[in-house]
Formats: C-alpha cells, sequence, structure tokens
C-alpha cells in the first residue's frame, strides 16, 4: 500500500473535498502567474481589476493550501497513531518465542525511525500534489498559448518520465538495503550502550566495538549515498529536461513554424511557470518513495507480529477462563519445547517431561548452567507453548485460548526481570502494606511508594531483586516462580527467602516453583526436581533427600 492510498481510505468522504481544494489551489497559484504574466507584458493592462483578482486568487490559494496541508497531515498523524496504537496491541499479543524471534531492534525502528519518515513526508506528499495540479493547468495554459509548443512538451515529458522510471527503478530494492542496514547499525550500537562497562575495561575490545559500529555506519552511509544520489541525479534529469524544452522552442521551434516573438515570450514563461512545480513534483518523489518503504516495513512487522501472536495472550471478554483463580494440579505430560533454529546452528530442546505440581507445594528445579531450567519453567508458566505433548492445570489442558487466563494465577521474577517506571497494574493498592514490605525487605529509606510508582529504580542488583519481590508478594496470586532469585543476595536475605519466605507462602497454600543453585537450601523444598541437557534426571524430596522416584523423564 503507498502513502497515497493509506491517505485515501483514510479520508473516506472527506476526499473529494481534499481533492477540490488542492485542485483550487493548485488554479489560484497558476492563475497568480499567468495573472502577473499578462500585466507584464501590457503593463498598461494592470489595472486595479488586475489587482483585485491577483488579490482574490492569493487569498484563494492561501485558503485551500492551509485546508488542504492542515487536513493532509492530520489524517497521517491520525494513520501513525492508530498504527503506533495497533502494533503495541500486536506486540501485546505476541508469544514470547515469537518476539523473540522478531527482536527489539526491528520494533525499535519501525516505530521510530519508519513513522518519522511517514510523518515526514504528509507535507511533501501534499505539495507534489498540489504541485502537480499546478504543473497541468501550467501544461494547459500551454497548449492554449500553442498547441505545437504542447506536442512538443508533451513528447519531452513523456521521454523524460520514461528515463525517470528506468533510473527509478532500483531503488525499492537500496531502500530494504537501507532499512536492514540500519537494523545493523542499531544492534551494533546497542551492543555498545549495553556493554558500556565491558568496554571500559578493555581497550582492545572498545576498539573491535567501535570497528563494527563504523562498520555498519560507513555502510549506512554508502547505501544512503547511492540512493541519495539516484534522487539527486534524477532532479538534475528533470531540470535538463526543461532546459531541453526551453532550447527547442528557442532555438527549433521558430525554424520550423511561424512564431511572433511576443508569443515565443508567453510560451518561454509559460514552460518557466512548470519549473517550480516540476521541482515540488521531483524533490518530493524520495519522500513519497521513501515514506511506501516505510509503511511496506510497517506492514512486514505487523505481519510478523500477527504470526507471532497467540490466540488470546491478552485476556479479554473472549478468552476462555475454565479456572477462575482455582488453581488444581499443574501436570505436564510428555512435554517438549524446542527452540527455532538459527544460523544452522542446532536447536536446544526439552522433554519429554513428565511432572506433577500439587497446589500448595514447594518445587525446586535444579541443575547444570544450560540444562534447560528456565526453558521448562516458562513452558510451565504458559509463556513457551509445548510443542509436543499437553500442560494441563486443574485438569483442563493449556491452550492458546486460556492460557492468559493461566498467566493471571501466576507471579513471576526471571532472572532478567525488569522493574516498570509505574506499579502498572497495582495501582490503588494499599499504600501501608507497601510501606511494611518495603521495611520486610529493608528498603525503608532506599525507595518508597508514592501514588503509582516506587521513588527509585536504581538500587543494587540485589535491591532490585527485592523490590521486584515486593511487586510479587503485592501480586498475591495461586503461583509464584522464582527464578534464581535469591543468587544476588546477601546470606542473611538468602536464608531469609528459604527459610522464612516461602514456608510462609506455603501456609497460605501458595505453589512455589522455584530455580535455584543453592544447595544447602534444597532442604527447604517439598521436592527437587534435577535436570540435565533438558531431562528430568531425578525427583527427589527436600527435606529428607531420599530419592522418592530416580528415573529418566519420569515422576
Ligand atoms: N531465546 C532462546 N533462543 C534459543 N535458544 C535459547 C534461548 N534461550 C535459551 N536457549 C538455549 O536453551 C538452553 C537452555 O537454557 P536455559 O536458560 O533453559 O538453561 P538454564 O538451565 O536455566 O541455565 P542457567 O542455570 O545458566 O540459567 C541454552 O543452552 C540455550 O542455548
Amino acid at each position: 500500500m503507498t502513502i497515497v492510498d493509506l491517505i485515501f481510505k483514510d479520508a473516506k468522504a472527506e476526499r473529494g473535498k481534499i481533492f477540490f481544494a488542492a485542485t483550487a489551489a493548485g488554479l489560484a497559484n497558476t492563475l497568480v502567474l499567468m495573472l502577473v504574466n499578462s500585466a507584464a507584458q501590457a503593463p498598461e493592462k494592470a489595472g486595479a481589476r488586475a489587482f483585485f483578482l491577483f488579490v482574490v486568487f492569493i487569498a484563494t490559494y492561501v485558503l485551500a493550501a492551509r485546508y488542504v496541508f492542515h487536513r493532509m497531515t492530520d489524517i497521517v498523524e491520525e494513520i501513525l497513531y492508530r498504527i503506533k496504537c495497533r502494533i503495541v496491541e500486536k506486540v501485546e499479543r505476541a508469544e514470547l518465542s515469537g518476539f523473540e524471534r522478531i527482536g527489539a531492534s526491528e520494533i525499535y525502528d519501525r516505530v521510530t525511525e519508519n513513522a518519522t519518515m511517514i510523518s515526514g513526508a504528509a507535507g511533501l506528499v501534499t505539495n507534489v500534489l498540489q504541485q502537480a495540479i499546478i504543473f497541468t493547468f501550467a501544461v494547459l495554459y500551454i497548449a492554449w498559448l500553442s498547441f505545437p509548443a504542447f506536442a512538443l512538451l508533451a513528447l519531452l515529458i513523456a521521454a523524460g518520465l520514461a528515463l525517470y522510471w528506468s533510473r527509478s527503478e532500483g531503488m525499492g530494492d537500496l531502500l530494504k538495503a537501507l532499512a536492514r542496514t540500519r537494523l545493523t547499525f542499531f544492534d551494533a550500537l546497542t551492543d555498545l550502550l549495553k556493554g558500556f562497562k565491558e568496554v571500559k575495561f578493555s581497550q582492545a575490545r572498545s576498539s573491535q566495538v567501535r570497528a563494527d559500529i563504523t562498520q555498519s555506519a560507513a555502510l549506512l552511509r554508502d547505501v544512503s549515498r547511492k540512493a541519495n544520489h539516484l534522487f539527486d541525479e534524477n532532479f538534475i534529469l528533470a531540470s535538463c529536461n526543461l532546459f531541453v524544452l526551453l532550447g527547442a522552442l528557442a532555438f527549433v521551434l521558430p525554424r520550423h513554424m511561424q512564431v511572433e516573438a511576443s508569443a515565443l515570450s508567453k510560451l518561454i514563461a509559460g514552460v518557466m511557470f512548470l519549473w517550480g512545480p516540476l521541482q515540488g513534483v521531483v524533490s518530493g518523489y524520495p519522500a513519497y518513495v521513501r515514506s511506501n518503504q516505510a509503511i511496506a516495513e510497517i506492514e512486514a512487522l505487523e505481519r510478523k507480529l500477527d504470526e507471532a501472536a497467540g490466540a488470546a495472550a491478552v485476556p479479554d471478554e473472549h478468552g476462555e477462563d475454565p479456572w477462575k483463580g482455582n488453581l488444581g494440579v499443574i501436570e505436564a505430560r510428555d512435554v517438549t519445547y524446542e527452540y527455532p533454529r538459527a544460523n544452522g546452528d542446532g536447536a536446544f530442546h526439552i522433554g519429554p517431561l513428565n511432572l506433577s505440581i500439587q497446589p500448595g507445594e514447594i518445587v525446586f528445579i535444579v541443575g547444570g548452567n544450560g540444562s534447560g531450567k528456565s526453558t521448562f519453567v516458562k513452558v510451565l508458566t504458559g509463556l513457551y507453548p509445548p510443542t509436543g505433548g499437553t500442560l494441563r492445570v486443574g485438569g483442563v489442558e493449556v491452550r492458546s485460548e486460556n492460557v492468559a487466563a493461566y498467566r493471571e494465577m501466576i507471579t513471576a521474577i526471571f532472572s532478567d526481570f525488569h522493574l516498570f517506571a509505574k506499579a502498572y497494574g497495582l495501582i490503588g493498592i494499599d499504600e501501608g502494606l507497601v510501606r511494611r514490605l518495603l521495611v520486610q525487605m529493608q528498603l525503608e529509606g532506599k525507595t518508597s511508594f508514592e501514588g503509582d510508582r516506587f521513588t527509585r529504580r536504581d538500587l543494587s542488583t540485589g535491591q532490585r531483586k527485592r523490590l521486584a519481590m515486593i511487586v510479587s508478594l503485592l501480586e498475591d496470586r495461586p503461583i509464584f516462580v522464582f527464578d534464581e532469585w535469591a543468587a544476588d543476595q546477601d546470606p542473611e536475605f538468602r536464608a531469609y527467602f528459604y527459610e522464612e519466605l516461602l514456608p510462609s507462602l506455603k501456609q497460605r497454600g501458595k505453589t512455589v516453583i522455584a530455580v535455584s543453585h543453592d544447595d544447602r537450601y534444597f532442604r527447604c523444598a517439598d521436592r527437587v526436581i534435577t535436570m540435565e541437557l533438558g531431562m528430568i534426571r531425578s525427583i527427589e524430596a527436600g527435606s529428607s533427600r531420599p530419592a522418592l522416584v530416580k528415573s529418566m523423564n519420569a515422576e
């Protein structure tokens, strides 16, 4: 879809009005020029009537042009607003695996860079529309002055356009390459910003990171330069087209037909009229092509997000909720999950896994690095849909239609957790309770809760995790999931987590699934599930530690 299609579709009934106003503005513009031209040819006739018309044409131009420009800007901004809202909604609906496949860079780029490009193009596209109308009127004026001159003009314009299109053919590919290069640059820059501290410690790393960023910036410069050169050359080509026309009128036409000097000078003035509109059209064309490309990229992102969407990733009135907050046994039956393959590398997979977790049970998932603990937890919490087998909760299979309702029963702190700027989802919470939890987590004086947010989030890693724990406790859902929560806590808090917090959650009937490496606290679990190479190696009782069942892939 082009930007013109998009605007036309959105303008609906106003289309005719906009087109009429653009035509009025173009006509008024042409009439001003024609009036000035004839006044210059015959100054004795340029009286009060001509001046009155001059003022009327200018007033018409101002009113009509203002309407067209403002409405087009409003329409484009409204379209962009809706695109942004739609993308945010689609990101929300996307499943984690699809979101991970797309990556944040592409979403940032499309929502910011491409939207800015389209926004900037609104005025230029309006100008192209108006200038094209003025151009048409100016050509008609020339036809009225002399038909042979018009025929010559039509021929040259047709030849110019054919050349212009043939030269613009590679433009689409070039702009696609530009978008790809922008993502590479963005990724490289993000690497530097995220690895800021690591870069500070190594001159070699710093210069290599810089070299990579410089390389992608150079690539961006080269592709952008190539595209702009092509646009510039097309602009020069269009100007040359007019020079050729002026030359044909001045040197060729008088040799082949009888033309009066005054008619010839009017014709030349008429052709000069074309100059402004032609420049407007040709210089606005790159913005038109770029915005079309930007729209195509946004559409491609939306398609990817649609593919990544679950049936009910955001619970709404149509989403199923078979549990209504009542948790039953969580049962994984022959569950498998496989990551998508990337760059020919083998994809990690877990399972088939069999496990039942009773309501109110504390289960630790343990095992070496990369054994698949976090992956299994993501499947158990409905973040990754199993690629095989079934996940049942209270006897009901977790499917895309009801997974959102299942997730509403879970509060989770993953190892790469995020603290939101506002306490989203907790707005209106009892502030006294928050204050008590801040004291309990020894965060009083470090941060406080005011209105809808915690005043400070720039705390130490352990403190940030304690703040995330406060959010989790405030959410107070039937299932608590902790992915190595205690890893960054001091011994005192680590003991508090395992020996006080988890038992108190159990006492309140909560189910706890915790990924842990703290083997001295394994006794605090009801059961300890050990994973190895994506499989369950053993399931043991936590407190006594004798093997309840010791079998591969089974309870
Ligand atoms: N988003 C992803 N895309 C593709 N593969 C992934 C992704 N996340 C993890 N993996 C792969 O899955 C494997 C298991 O990762 P996982 O995070 O589940 O391990 P873990 O047992 O939690 O490890 P750790 O103790 O180090 O946290 C890793 O070896 C990694 O290669």
